[in-house]
């Protein structure tokens, strides 16, 4: 892909606490390294990546369609209070805690959302450091499930379920497109069928996602 060869740009933004690891989570997810330094991050940044999504149907068998996707993957100063800054219409969310701490983000976020159920993935990052774990799985899954978002234990310095949680929070993302554009139009003469996310002109926005 070349630089404007993208069928879509979505941009994702990782919101935690300071010190959690969401620059190196996304460093780990672009680049696939570790980087052990600590640099707080001031105000905000982002790194870029290109993917090719395949769609699914509901039971999770291809439909054959593929889409050229553009990602944009922000990165927020942890220690500013995050909820009163960022337009929140903008992106779609990775939340990332330590397990050592209970996450208080998902409540914040939905009560700041662009729409009823915003597109969040909850991360529980530094799962290597078992030993100095605090939250158990089930404690932090429990709060996920209350939120009805997915919830992934990884680690930025193995690289484990790094993708997959990206990778979750994207295929929400295009669903969600893809059921925006699915819907028939408001007006019957504007439009002769339902419009298909395939038929969608790159860079058009169809709905709040
Ligand atoms: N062992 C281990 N260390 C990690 C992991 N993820 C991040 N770290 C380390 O934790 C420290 C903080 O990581 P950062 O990515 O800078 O944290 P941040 O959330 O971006 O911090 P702010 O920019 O202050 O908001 C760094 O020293 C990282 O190397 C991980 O999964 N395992």
């Amino acid at each position: 892909m070349t630089d404007g060869d993208y069928d879509y740009l979505i941009k994702l933004l990782a919101l935690g606490d300071s010190g959690v690891g969401k620059t190196t989570f996304l460093y780990r997810y672009t680049d696939n390294k570790f980087n052990p330094k600590f640099i707080t991050t001031v105000g905000i940044d982002f790194r870029e990546k290109r993917v090719v999504y395949t769609s699914s149907n509901t039971n999770g068998t291809a439909t054959g369609k593929t889409f050229k996707v553009h990602l944009q993957l922000w990165d927020t100063a942890g220690q500013e209070r995050w909820a009163a800054f960022f337009p929140l219409s903008y992106f779609h969310v990775i939340c990332l805690q330590l397990l050592l701490l209970i996450c208080k983000f998902p409540g914040q976020l939905q009560a700041n959302a662009y729409c009823e159920s915003p597109d969040i993935v909850l991360v529980g990052n530094k799962v290597d450091l078992a030993d100095q774990r605090e939250v158990q799985e089930k404690q932090a899954k429990e709060l996920a499930d209350k939120y009805g978002i997915p919830y992934f234990e990884t680690s930025a310095a193995t690289g484990a379920e790094v993708d997959k949680a990206v990778i979750t929070l994207l295929d929400l993302v295009m669903k969600r497109m893809e059921q925006c554009v699915d819907k028939p139009p408001a007006d019957p003469a504007s439009g002769n069928g339902t419009t298909k996310l395939s038929d969608a002109q790159p860079g058009e926005k169809k709905c709040a996602c």
